[in-house]
């Protein structure tokens, strides 16, 4: 709403968000509505418009495969690309509808689950378990510590699964799916469809993350990098406005500690006088809550804790 304020436009953003939301249709309602222009609020600063329009860089994201011979597995996670460059927070708003459904160690709560994919989270649920616990012990072993390193800190068991829905964007130049951002918590299972859209940074460019079928994306969150005493690095990312009449459709499992007034920090067997450790110690629940209430001041959680 464009109200007069002496005699100029005054834009109250947070009453047409506070509007937006009671009308409860989210961002596919808008698109099915007919909508041809998008609502001002949505409509992202220059800064973090002006690189959607740069081509990605064209780098081939390794594919790995888990079936492989465990030391060539290990040898490949541990080997990965790191990212160099870090994120500030812009919450502005995104062109996605999400369904977030908490996970283990108890099983989902069915009643917040649209009836229409029960089966399908539920086995999603138990996979991604599995899969996680796979992956967890590589990126254990992959540091030189036991495969159960990071099981024995709860690492696996606050699972949090988030269904994204990306309609198609009447004006993808203006507005973005999801902000850039790190991921929070120790990594995150990533199942995206056909449709594309993701972005990583690396080495200072953004690079397309193109669908691989059969395939899942695996994120290191900011938790994995402060506790490898930055021997793997949180990888920044996002995903662009949906330009296709396709809607795009991702499934994200994070995988969080659920010991939440536990210490955590850089894992003692990595620090010595000669690689001291670069992060100080925090309880989880204080780094959680910094990350949900937005008080990092435009900075990443890893930014926050270093030393
Ligand atoms: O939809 C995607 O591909 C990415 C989602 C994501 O980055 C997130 O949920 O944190
Ligand atoms: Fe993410």
């Amino acid at each position: 709403m464009a109200t007069a304020v002496n005699g100029e436009n005054h834009y109250d953003r947070a009453e047409e968000v506070k509007r937006f939301d009671a009308l409860k249709i989210g961002v596919k309602g808008l698109v099915d509505s007919g909508l041809t222009t998008i609502p001002r609020f949505f409509v992202h600063p220059p800064e973090t418009l002006s690189d959607l329009k740069t081509k990605p860089k064209s780098v081939v994201i390794p594919t790995i495969d888990l079936s492989g011979p465990r030391a060539t597995v290990v040898e490949q996670v541990a080997a990965e690309p790191s990212t160099s460059s870090l994120p500030t927070s812009r919450p502005t708003a995104s062109w996605r509808d999400t369904l977030q459904v908490k996970l283990g160690p108890t099983p989902p709560e069915l009643e917040n689950i649209p009836e229409v994919c029960r089966d399908e989270v539920v086995e999603w649920n138990k996979q991604s378990e599995a899969l996680g616990e796979r992956l967890m012990g590589l990126l254990s072993e992959g540091l030189g510590l036991d495969a159960d390193r990071l099981k024995n800190i709860t690492c696996l068991e606050a699972r949090m699964m988030v269904g994204h829905y990306y309609p198609h964007c009447p004006q993808p130049d203006l507005t973005v799916g999801i902000a850039s951002h790190t991921d929070p918590g120790v990594l995150t299972v990533l199942l995206q469809d056909h449709i594309g859209g993701l972005h990583i940074k690396h080495e200072g460019d953004w690079v397309d993350v193109e669908p691989v079928h059969g395939a899942l994306v695996v994120n290191i969150g900011d938790i994995l990098q402060i506790l490898s005493n930055d021997e793997y690095t949180s990888v920044e990312h996002r995903v662009l406005a949906n330009p296709s009449r396709e809607p795009r459709v991702s499934t994200a499992v994070f995988f969080n500690p659920s010991a939440t007034e536990a210490l955590y920090g850089p894992f003692s067997e990595l620090t010595s006088p000669e690689k001291p450790p670069r992060y100080r110690q925090f309880i989880h629940q204080d780094y959680m809550k910094m990350f949900l209430t937005k008080e990092l001041g435009g900075k990443t959680l890893t930014n926050c804790y270093r030393m």
